[in-house]
């Protein structure tokens, strides 16, 4: 699914936080969302997924049947840093998403084992959420929000809270996914934003309140 932004304002109150936001987010690709803290990033995603609305503009979902105002369950997070559960394997991990969406346990287990070998964790998927590392655990996430087969993928700074090492396999990781999903990640990390194919920046892109 493309996501298309025209003509975006967003703000809280009297406060704009940008106007005049027109942004192609492409189908299939893995788009940074960049800009300086407070540009809005976090905003936008939450504008995309109809938590917030705007204060002008729309936001629209287009895939082969045509086009559709988004909403959240079309929409697959990966959360800032792990929310795994310690004791459980990968595996489990990766099937609490596609189960909590209502799928039977043979059909979760065969998309979450699908969705590890995408992110490159198959030989660890009976591993303990606990003994993986801080970028394994975020490739975990990754595969949860894949396996759910939602046609949105959103990561909110999905390196906030790793090392260099780690941040560097999740690059790697989002390299590898170019072409799987439609993936947007909002991040200030270089590292991330070469990763990515395409990229929408908040300071250039849009008119900012002073
Ligand atoms: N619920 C809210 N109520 C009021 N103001 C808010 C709310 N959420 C965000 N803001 C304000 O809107 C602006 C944009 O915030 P947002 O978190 O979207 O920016 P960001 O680009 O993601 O920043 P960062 O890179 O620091 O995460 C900030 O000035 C923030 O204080």
């Amino acid at each position: 699914m493309r996501v298309e932004v025209r003509g975006a304002s967003l703000g809280f109150g009297k406060r704009i936080v940008f106007e005049g936001l027109d942004a192609d987010f492409p189908d299939g690709k893995v788009t940074a969302l960049v800009g300086p803290s407070g540009s809005g990033k976090s905003s936008l995603l939450a504008a995309m997924a109809g938590y917030i609305n705007l204060k002008a503009g729309t936001i629209t979902g287009v895939d082969e049947r045509g086009s559709v105002p988004l909403d959240a369950s079309m929409v697959a997070w990966v959360p800032q840093g792990s929310n795994a559960l310690g004791g459980r394997t990968a595996l489990e991990n990766v099937m609490i998403g596609s189960l909590a969406d209502g799928a039977r346990w043979s059909q979760a287990k065969r998309d979450a084992l699908h969705a590890l070998d995408q992110v490159g964790l198959s030989d660890l998927a009976h591993k303990v959420a606990r003994s993986l590392s801080g970028g394994e655990l975020q490739r975990v996430n990754f595969a949860r929000a894949l396996a759910t087969h939602k046609p949105l993928v959103f990561a909110d700074e999905p390196s906030a809270s790793l090392d260099a090492t780690n941040t560097r396999r999740v690059a790697e990781l989002l390299f590898e996914l170019r072409s799987r999903a439609t993936i947007i990640v909002a991040t200030h990390d270089p590292l991330l934003v070469e990763a990515a194919e395409h990229e929408i920046n908040l300071r250039q892109d849009v008119l900012h309140a002073a």
